[in-house]
């Protein structure tokens, strides 16, 4: 007899947040994308002398900004933000990653297509490495001579890859060639007047997003998918005149919302939208958002359109345990919270914005990171909150080069304002902090090195600061140093640091300093530079890759549960009566379940095989935490067997199956084999051995063949009387692990797991109130 559990299905959050449009204009404001004089001239007037925007429409609208009829249009503009027409429903940003070339480009639009229930609004980044080659022609134009701008060979990669790209897309060259002879003419001013700005650095990297977005919307165009280009300067992001690295204004959500509704509803067309780019409030010369700046395009999009999602696509399956290039076995975090993604971001995770999370949390519309090559992965669900009840660790990040200053004050114990002072000296240099320690008399801090990615602290600044500081202060300035950011739920602090520093000790690392910060989400470790990378390997072996079985027995975060090694197909868990070896295995069960829906698997199932008259007498107890409406138990199939006759028979078949289940659990394995009846049908004293031998051979012979497909666990569950597993002989041919549990006469069970190699690991729980409570895991030599 084979059933499903069913439970109630989890409700999905659905956040309608239909924009109000109350009062639409019935002019249509219509777009204007037209290219202004295209000269070297009008280039370097732009981007020297400050106009730097391109578009007569633009000019007027400043001019307007200027005779102060700003006012008027925000009011406007606020109103049709809050409508019930929702010509939008979603954000889709795509990074230059995802963008590469003709090829991807195509995908990406397949993929756009691919989801008809979306109206997407689309951000784009720059194809490929074109920020980064733009960069480095700007740096090069300084010193190369007017003569040999046009040479410069990443202005040439820049040419190549975006001629090549109309050209393979079958779009006409002209959506790009004004703004490739802007480069051009751009570069050759650089190198007349020998000097990059940040202004004109800012003016320069825009040209990449401004391609982009005019040729994936022409492609668009051209396979009968209506589009529209935008220039985001061009309609409404208001940023700071901070070039390299502007904040968005608030006046930014209102003006945005109001043109994108109102283009839409004058004449329907998906918006390509360019990421990264703004426009400075007091300069209105093109701004950008700093590095990565298109995720902030995207979720300020999101917020001013009240979108019910925002997706971010990247080359990476969602946010990951780790900097793939530093674990390349990192896997993807399937939720966060908006606090652990900007902490993480903050922190040195290259794969979003650290800006980019605070419009999200503050219109709290959820991001999604997907991978744009595995469109199929679920990816990392990022909103306001999630179910931190299972979460331990998260992620692992590293953020290097970093200056590390220990001060300690002149003065007597107890000195009023110390920290103050401190802080006021950095606020007066500019300089931002990270993590800071601090005693009532002394303060350990790192600085942040690039502030958001763009500007270096240059040495000069670092000596005024050592000077300011030095009027009240001892100060120690370290250089070189790495903060490790453990990104997770710090009410476990204590399970994080205990690992955390055993790992450390184990390869002879001392941490410098160490802060939890108030965010509730990160325990920040400060090392020498040179130990990081072996630090942050370690700690993510230990936290996510080991082979950790023991944990399966608990409700755990999602993370944790990594594919178990497969030279452990076949486990067995010996305990004595009522120590709540069902529960254990009915959450190994869950957790097994759990990791195939997070891996995005359909059809993963795993199947659990007991006495239903047993189960119903004595069901499992679910760990704390675990939602019992969760629609992973439906993934779980029980099968009520009667005796070692049923189970024989399930195995004997399994050859026949598809598709394997993950897991096949079997719940007091012993007691299926009656006594009497096994010596009747063996005619032998020793039956019920005899047949325990013959089914677990049958049992190994089922998981080696469907390991052969995938992987597949089985786990046995029996009862022991005395201090040694009944029946061991018999189960060590054929069982791989071997897990035990005894009282520790206190009222806690200890389970033992001795597969590690030359270490014992062993956690000690209870069973109080109906829940199964982990105490603690340890873990010690032989
Ligand atoms: N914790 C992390 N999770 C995911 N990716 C990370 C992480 N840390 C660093 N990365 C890097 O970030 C990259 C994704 O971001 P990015 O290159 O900016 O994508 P895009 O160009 O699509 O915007 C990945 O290729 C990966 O190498
Ligand atoms: N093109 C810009 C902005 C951006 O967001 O890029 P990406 O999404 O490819 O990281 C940059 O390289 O910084």
């Amino acid at each position: 007899m084979e059933a499903s559990l069913h439970f109630h299905g989890v409700r999905i959050p659905c956040y309608s947040r239909t924009p109000r449009l109350s009062h639409l204009s019935s002019k249509p404001w219509l777009s204007s994308v037209a290219s202004p004089s295209r000269s070297f001239h009008a280039a370097m007037e732009n981007a020297c002398k400050g106009g730097s925007l391109r578009g007569n429409s633009e000019k007027k609208r400043i001019e307007a900004v200027l005779r102060g009829e700003e006012e008027e249009e925000e009011e406007e503009a606020t109103e049709s933000h809050g409508s019930d027409a929702a010509p939008f429903t979603c954000v889709m940003k795509f990074g230059g990653s995802s963008l590469a070339s003709a090829e991807r480009i195509r995908e990406i639009a397949q993929l756009i297509v691919s989801f008809p229930d979306e109206k997407p609004v689309v951000v784009l980044s720059a194809m490929g490495k074109t920020t980064n080659n733009l960069l480095l022609a700007g740096e090069k134009a300084v010193s190369c001579g007017v003569s040999n701008a046009s040479e410069i060979e990443e202005l040439s990669f820049i040419k190549q890859l975006h001629l090549r790209t109309v050209r393979e897309l079958g779009i006409d060259s002209s959506v790009i060639s004004a703004h490739l002879e802007e480069l051009e003419q751009l570069l050759k001013g650089i190198a007349m007047m020998k000097e990059l700005t940040l202004r004109t650095r800012d003016y320069l990297v825009s040209f990449g997003e401004c391609m982009s977005t005019r040729i994936f919307a022409a492609y668009l165009n051209n396979i009968g998918v209506k589009a529209r280009q935008y220039d985001a300067f061009d309609i409404g992001f208001i940023t700071t005149d901070d070039f390299t690295n502007a904040d968005i204004l608030e006046g930014t959500y209102p003006s945005v919302a109001k043109r994108l509704n109102d283009d839409w509803i004058s004449d329907p067309a998906i918006p390509v939208v360019t990421g990264f780019l703004g426009k400075g409030s007091k300069s209105c010369a093109v701004t950008t958002l700093g590095r990565g700046g298109s995720d902030l395009t995207a979720t300020t999009i999101g917020k001013s359109l009240g979108l019910r999602e925002v997706q971010v696509w990247k080359d990476v399956d969602g946010v990951l345990t780790c900097d793939p290039s530093i674990c390349p076995d990192a896997e993807p975090v399937p939720y966060l919270t908006f606090d652990e993604a900007a902490e993480l971001a903050y922190f040195g995770a290259q794969v979003l914005h650290p800006q980019s999370m605070r419009p999200a949390r503050d219109g709290e519309i959820p991001v999604r990171v997907k991978n744009s090559y595995n469109p199929k992965a679920p990816g990392t669900l990022i909103t306001k909150t999630r179910d931190m009840s299972k979460a331990v660790l998260t992620s692992i990040v590293l953020k290097q080069n970093v200056t590390l200053l220990d001060i300690v004050s002149t003065r007597m114990l107890g000195q009023v304002g110390f920290l103050a002072k401190v802080f006021s000296t950095f606020e007066d240099l500019g300089i931002s902090v990270d993590v800071v320690a601090t005693s009532e008399v002394s303060l350990s801090l790192t600085l942040d090195p690039s502030k958001f990615w763009s500007r270096e602290l240059i040495q000069q600044e670092l000596d005024k600061m050592e000077e300011e500081l030095e009027k009240i202060a001892f100060v120690n300035l370290l250089q070189r140093r790495s903060i490790i950011s453990l990104i997770g739920n710090v009410q476990y602090s204590s399970l994080i640091l205990e690992k955390a520093f055993h790992v450390l000790r184990t390869n002879q690392v001392n941490v410098q300093m160490i802060s939890q910060g108030a965010s509730k989400v990160n325990i920040s470790l400060i090392v020498n530079d040179s130990e990081a990378e072996k630090c942050v390997k370690a700690l993510h072996h230990a936290f996510f890759e080991s082979d950790d079985l023991l944990v399966r027995f608990f409700s755990v975060r999602q993370m944790d549960l990594q594919q178990n090694s497969q030279s452990h197909p076949v486990m067995l868990l010996s305990g004595p009566p009522s120590c709540g070896k069902t529960s254990l295995i009915f959450q190994f069960a869950f957790n097994s379940a759990m990791e195939e829906a997070h891996h995005g698997s359909t059809n993963g199932k795993v199947m659990f095989i007991c006495n239903r008259r047993k189960l119903e007498a004595k069901p499992p107890y679910l760990s704390q935490g675990v939602d019992s409406s969760s629609e992973t138990f439906q993934r779980i199939q029980m099968k009520y067997v009667d005796d070692d006759e049923g189970i024989k028979k399930y195995f004997a078949a399994f050859h026949l199956h598809d598709t394997f289940p993950v897991a096949v659990v079997i719940d007091d394995f012993g007691d299926f084999f009656d006594e009497r009846s096994c010596q009747e049908r063996y005619g032998n004293p020793r039956g019920r051995d005899l047949a325990m031998v013959r089914t677990l051979a049958l049992c190994h012979n089922a998981m080696v063949h469907a390991n052969e497909t995938s992987p597949c666990k089985l786990l046995l569950s029996d009862t022991h009387h005395g201090d040694s597993p009944r029946l061991l002989f018999i189960y060590k041919r054929w069982v791989t692990t071997i897990f035990t549990i005894q009282g520790d006469g206190s009222g806690s069970f200890v389970l033992k797991d001795y597969s590690n190699s030359g270490r014992t690991k062993t956690a000690k729980y209870s069973i109080a109130l109906q829940y199964l409570f982990l105490e603690e895991i340890t873990e010690a030599s032989e």
